[in-house]
């Protein structure tokens, strides 16, 4: 479903350019939940980001249903973008003049979507979201954000979801309840990616992936809590 070849991201820092991902190749499936863990600044989100088309790297391919999506036009890559997958971003990218309900339901009104009220306060009372959907982001705590951003993401509906530490600002209930809520949408076909400095929830998906200074350097399926730790603590060295 997902397959990135030797995927490189360089920055121009500077005068200098600096290789902040190296040659990268990954696969995931159709079902498959895969976690990408790692140190701070290993390069967890650039990774995400190429794979979800939101930036280009810089040499390598990434294909999303044997379509490279380098070489679809800006107009295709926009609405593979819309059709299939959806975004939980770490900052949460809710738009601040919008209340809740419309943050919820802006990616359906774009894909000319029809949007159910009765489906989105349904969704968000699932998520333990408590507070008001005339509320507009400001006026929300950072957890309440996050939720809207995940409602955001899941009313899509979309075979592929990139969360990057979807649940990071969440107590452990409402983190849990969220986890699930992406579990059983891999257990129902979709392709779940998912950023997480969570060790405990990145031994509950199929695979993790350990990223150091931009490079995987460890895949462990079926991951277990211990091993992920040890890997962690073999990078701090
Ligand atoms: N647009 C950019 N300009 C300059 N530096 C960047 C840019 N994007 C990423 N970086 C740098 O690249 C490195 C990797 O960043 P990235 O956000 O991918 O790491 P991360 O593993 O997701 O970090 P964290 O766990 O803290 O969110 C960092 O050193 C970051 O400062």
């Amino acid at each position: 479903m997902i397959i990135a070849k030797k995927i490189s991201k360089q920055i121009q820092l500077a005068n200098q350019s600096v290789e902040i991902l190296h040659e990268t190749t990954i696969a995931a499936e159709a079902g498959e939940f895969l976690s990408i863990i790692g140190p701070s600044g290993s390069g967890k989100t650039t990774l995400l980001n190429c794979l979800s088309g939101l930036v280009k790297p810089s040499t390598g391919e990434v294909y999303i249903d044997g379509q490279c999506i380098q070489k679809l036009s800006a107009r295709k890559l926009a609405q593979l973008r819309r059709t299939s997958i959806s975004t939980i971003f770490q900052s949460y990218n809710l738009l601040p003049a919008l209340n809740v309900y419309d943050n919820v339901v802006l990616p359906l009104r774009l894909n000319h979507q029809r949007a159910s009220k009765v489906a989105i306060t349904e969704l968000l009372q699932k998520l333990n979201f408590k507070a008001d959907l005339n509320q507009v982001p400001s006026q929300l705590s950072g957890g309440e954000q996050q939720k809207v951003a995940v409602a955001r993401a899941l009313m899509m509906h979309a075979r592929i979801i990139f969360a990057d530490e979807p649940t990071g600002a969440l107590d452990s209930l409402s983190r849990q309840v969220i986890f699930g809520q992406l579990r059983a949408l891999s257990q129902q076909g979709v392709c779940v990616i998912m950023v997480t400095h969570d060790i405990e929830q990145a031994a509950q998906t199929d695979r993790a992936l350990i990223l150091s200074d931009g490079c995987i350097v460890n895949e462990v399926k079926q991951p277990s809590v211990e091993q992920l730790f040890t890997q962690m603590d073999r990078l701090r060295g």
